[in-house]
């Protein structure tokens, strides 16, 4: 792999061996001392694989652009890539090199056994895996019928593209591919060789880079390193869930953790369109996947969700005449906000029961070394622990906020605002006539007034 990979013009190979390391397994030492910011190697464009690059292949390319339907993910073009590269006997000696090169098993949790996966059980990531297993299923079946057996047939020998090997293929991209946002605002998902061999540091900084110009990947040292040390990126804040899902490891007491919270309301359920206008406008949808973090337990996006889920008929018709205004920004009514606090706390105390093991036990467990360090159950029980943490936090905030909006010293008090612009800061004046509204000011009541004469002059009648 190194030779092609210089033959293309790779630059820094020679400062670099591959390594066994405690902990991380395989990974890039440097013979070669490095301060913080230098350029530790280079990985050029016609080494890299990229979705485009398979469209193009002049045997998979033709095969690739007969797929009818749905085009094919970023993801299953470069697993199918892979695949194909990998089911060659001629040709393709470069990539076949670092296919050769790439471990022939992965520990995402797609893999682990259900007496595994069960030391998570209750967690967003036992749940999460199960649909993955499924979907996976789902996703190599339609691929089976939509290319492994269409017009190019021949190139997909199907014992060398079994559903083992799919998985394969899907665990080489999630945990080798690195995503670069370009400068137009699109993505790019590549795979770099050799630099793919570099492990994960919470310590080190963001130091993979892409050149939309020239298309080539570099790596910059993240830090300082002596000669003889083990170089590594930075995967970014990702928590353990997430890292034990696509990469197959754990980061103990991973400060990013997070609990994946979904919330969903059934379309069949009241006012279920006006809620849907409301929740598109906040930037959510009926269905909702929240991260709860260490640092944000409990985000203000689960309450804007549920404020709106839980809004009688009036509230709501407020809310969608003032769809400027992100009135489930703040607490909209005391009854509304204790009503969704108060089923908060609960469900955060269903899902703590939910898990197998309550959080000190696991503790213990781990202290105790119950689980074989870095194996599958004890990666399974650090996913666990951190999920456990998150909810706790969320649980206690949810109790604290409910504890001061029915003590009534809840800075969540609903804000006035300016029914034109929605301005809430700002000294306001009551509208004259009806007193229901208020105006930042003249202008924005004389621009408003089309739109309010019909209610203020009911209200104002009401008031009477
Ligand atoms: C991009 S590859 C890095 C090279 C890989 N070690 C190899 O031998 O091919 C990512 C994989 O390396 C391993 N890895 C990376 N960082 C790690 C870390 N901090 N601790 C444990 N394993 C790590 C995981 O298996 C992960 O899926």
């Amino acid at each position: 792999m190194e030779s092609w990979l210089k033959a293309a013009g790779a630059a820094g190979l020679d400062d670099l061996e591959l390594a066994d390391f405690p902990t991380t397994g395989r990974g890039v030492r440097t013979l070669w001392r490095f301060k913080e910011g230098e350029r530790i190697l280079t990985i050029p464009s016609r080494s890299l694989w990229i979705v485009q690059d398979a469209y193009v292949d002049l045997l998979l390319g033709p095969a690739l652009r007969a797929v009818t339907g749905p085009p094919l993910s970023v993801e299953d073009t470069l697993a199918l890539y892979i695949l194909f590269v990998r089911s060659r006997e001629s040709g393709y000696e470069g990539l076949r090199s670092h296919v050769a090169a790439m471990p022939t098993s992965y520990s995402s949790s797609i893999f682990f056994t259900e007496e595994e996966l069960e030391v998570c059980a209750g967690s967003s990531l036992y749940t999460v895996t199960k649909q993955l297993k499924r979907t996976i299923e789902d996703d190599y079946r339609d691929l089976v019928v939509r290319v492994l057996l269409g017009q190019h047939r021949d190139l997909f020998p199907l014992d060398k593209f079994t559903i083992e090997d799919y998985k394969w293929a899907l665990c080489t991209v999630w945990s080798r591919a690195m995503d670069f946002v370009l400068p137009d605002g699109t993505s790019i998902r590549l795979l770099a060789p050799f630099a793919d061999m570099l492990n994960h540091s919470p310590e080190v900084k963001q130091c993979h880079v892409y050149d939309p110009v020239s298309k080539s990947l570099s790596v910059l040292a993240g830090k300082d390193y002596e000669a003889g040390d083990q170089v590594f990126i930075y995967y970014g804040p990702i928590p353990n869930n997430r890292l034990l899902r696509l990469y197959g490891f754990v980061v103990p007491g991973n400060p990013h953790d997070s609990y994946d919270l979904v919330l969903a309301t059934h379309p069949a359920a009241p006012l279920f369109e006006q809620k849907h206008k409301l929740w598109s406008s906040a930037g959510l949808d009926s269905t909702s996947t929240i991260g709860l973090t260490l640092t944000d337990p409990l985000p203000n996006n689960v309450l804007r969700f549920l404020r709106i889920q839980r809004a009688d008929e009036s509230a709501l018709a407020a809310m969608v005449l003032h769809p400027q205004i992100d009135v489930a920004a703040e607490k909209i009514s005391n009854s509304n906000e204790i009503e969704i606090l108060q089923f908060l706390v609960e469900s955060f105390g269903i899902l703590l029961d939910e898990f197998g093991t309550p959080l000190e036990k696991l503790e213990e467990q781990l202290a105790k070394g119950v689980f074989s360090a870095g194996g599958n159950a004890w990666a399974a029980a650090h996913v666990n622990l951190g999920e456990q943490r998150v909810l706790r936090l969320a649980r206690k905030k949810a109790e604290d906020l409910l504890a001061a909006v029915k003590s009534g010293s809840s800075s969540a008090a609903p804000t006035a605002r300016c029914a034109n612009c929605g301005k809430g800061s700002v000294p306001l004046m009551l509208c004259g006539r009806c007193k229901g509204i208020m105006y930042c000011g003249r202008t924005c009541q004389v621009a408003h007034f089309k739109e309010h004469k019909a209610t203020c002059m009911t209200t104002a009648s009401k008031n009477v």
